[in-house]
This record gives structure tokens, C-alpha cells and sequence, in this order.
């Protein structure tokens, strides 16, 4: 479904690159972890995906198309098999929980019947019933991400990525999202999640890629994640410290 061959991203010519010879498939109804210090590559991963940035060299495909070659005006057909959620939820706030994922379908030219079915059944899906007329001011963090998620796969993509989706949202909010999240994937969407929270990783036993500085150093079947590595640099300043309270004794 996603092929990364050989991809390195390069966001400018003299820094280190955000991706550094990626290679990875992800298969149709697969749902893969995402997982990496800040900083590792995990959004321009997501970003390659959408066409939202270019490989520097390497590959991408989406459902079989090198997206290189797909043309700007068929983009946003590429992009309407992709349904993307993110940490900041990014919901229209003048407008209902309804409104919200009813535009979705309208900017794609769904007629009025259709969206009056999907709408209400997709809710359902996120468990949201009953909250079509709330404003997203009115619900909790996990219901307003509920709603992104549902806006998402209102028009069944086959992708859904999501990054750090869980980010602003505390821990039983966030097991909550993942269920939502894994319910999608078992109706056959291909889910990539970016994330550093390394307790949802663990509670839910599904591949982990992880990435360090741009590299792949791991990808594991119901793999786990144990968090970021020490900084370099705070290591250093603690051994520091041992050293010069030792001398002080
Ligand atoms: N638009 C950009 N221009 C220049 N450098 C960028 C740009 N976007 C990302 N980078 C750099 O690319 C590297 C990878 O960033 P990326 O955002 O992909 O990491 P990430 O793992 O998603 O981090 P986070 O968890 O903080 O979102 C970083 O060194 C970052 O500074």
C-alpha cells in the first residue's frame, strides 16, 4: 500500500537529512507505529506520503503510484484516498461536530442524501452519537480528536495516517482514541500512527518502525518502544557533575 524505496529527504543541501535512505513497505490493512524522538523524521515521513514534500532521492509509492510522477492536478485525487488527523485537531470552530465532517464530503461534490447517511453513521463509528449540533468548544479534547478522526475516513480512504494524534490528550483519553483508531484498521483502513508515547505503543502490540536521525533502526511485529534515548549532551553534563562532586570529597 506504502513502499518507501530507498527515500532520503534532504530539506536543505548543508543539514542533516530528515530522512537518510528509507526503505519500508507497509501492507494493505497493516497498521504500523511510527516511533522516534523528535526530530527522527516521523512527519516527513507522513509528509512524503501526502505529496506534501518531494524525496530528495529514493522512491515513494501510494497504492502503486510513484507519487513523483503523479501530476499536480492529480493530487487531490491522491489525497482523497488519504485521510490524515494530527495533535491540534484542526476542526472548523464556527461550525458543528455535523458541519465539520459534512465539509469533508462536500468539497468532493457529495450530494446532500449521501452526506445525510454517512454523517451520523461515521459519528457512530467514533462513538460520538448524539453530539451532531455540539460546536467543538463544547467537547473534551478526545471528543473534538473523535471528530477529526471521523472528518478522516468519512469518505473511506484506504490510508489514514495520524500523527501524534494522542499528543494533547491524557492517558485514558488517549486509549480511547487507539480502540477508535484500531476499530478503523480492523474495517480494512491502513493506519500509520507517528508518535513518541511510548505507553500507547505498548498497550497495543502492532508493528513498530522506529527511527533515529533520519535511519530506520528497528521494525518489529507486535513490537514495543521504550522511549527516547537519554540526550547526549545531558548525559555528558551529569557524568560531569559525578565527576566534579567526587573531586569536591
Ligand atoms: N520544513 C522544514 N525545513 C527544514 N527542516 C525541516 C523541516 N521540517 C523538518 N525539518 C527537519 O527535519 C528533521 C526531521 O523532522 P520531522 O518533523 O520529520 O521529525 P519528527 O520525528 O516528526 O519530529 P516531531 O516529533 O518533533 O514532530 C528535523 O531535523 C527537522 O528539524
Amino acid at each position: 500500500m506504502i513502499t518507501f524505496d530507498n527515500v532520503t529527504k534532504l530539506y536543505d543541501r548543508n543539514s542533516r537529512p530528515a530522512l537518510n535512505s528509507v526503505s519500508l513497505d507497509v501492507d494493505r490493512g497493516e497498521f504500523v507505529f511510527l516511533v522516534g524522538a523528535s526530530g527522527s523524521g516521523k512527519s516527513t515521513f507522513i509528509r512524503l506520503i501526502m505529496k506534501e514534500e518531494h524525496a530528495t532521492r529514493g522512491t515513494v509509492y501510494v497504492a502503486g503510484a510513484n507519487v513523483a510522477r503523479i501530476p499536480s492536478w492529480r493530487v487531490p485525487r491522491l489525497r482523497r484516498g488519504i485521510g490524515v488527523v494530527f495533535q491540534d485537531f484542526r476542526l472548523l470552530p464556527n461550525k458543528t461536530v455535523f458541519a465539520n465532517v459534512a465539509f469533508a464530503m462536500q468539497v468532493i461534490g457529495r450530494s446532500r442524501a449521501v452526506i445525510r447517511d454517512s454523517v451520523p453513521e461515521v459519528l457512530k463509528t467514533v462513538g460520538l452519537e448524539g453530539k451532531d449540533n455540539r460546536l467543538p468548544h463544547e467537547l473534551s479534547g478526545g471528543e473534538q480528536q473523535r471528530v477529526a478522526i471521523a472528518r478522516a475516513i468519512v469518505n473511506k480512504p484506504g490510508i489514514l495516517l495520524a500523527d501524534e494524534p494522542t499528543g494533547n490528550l491524557d492517558p485514558t483519553t488517549s486509549l480511547g482514541i487507539m480502540k477508535v483508531l484500531d476499530r478503523i484498521n480492523q474495517n480494512g483502513t491502513t493506519v500509520v500512527m507517528a508518535t513518541h508515547d511510548d505507553d500507547i505503543v505498548n498497550a497495543m502490540r502492532k508493528r513498530v518502525v522506529e527511527l533515529r536521525n533520519g535511519k530506520i533502526i528497528r521494525d518489529e511485529q507486535e513490537g514495543i518502544y521504550l522511549g527516547e534515548p537519554e540526550p547526549a549532551g545531558e548525559a555528558d553534563n551529569l557524568q560531569t557533575d559525578h565527576r566534579e562532586s567526587g573531586v569536591s570529597e
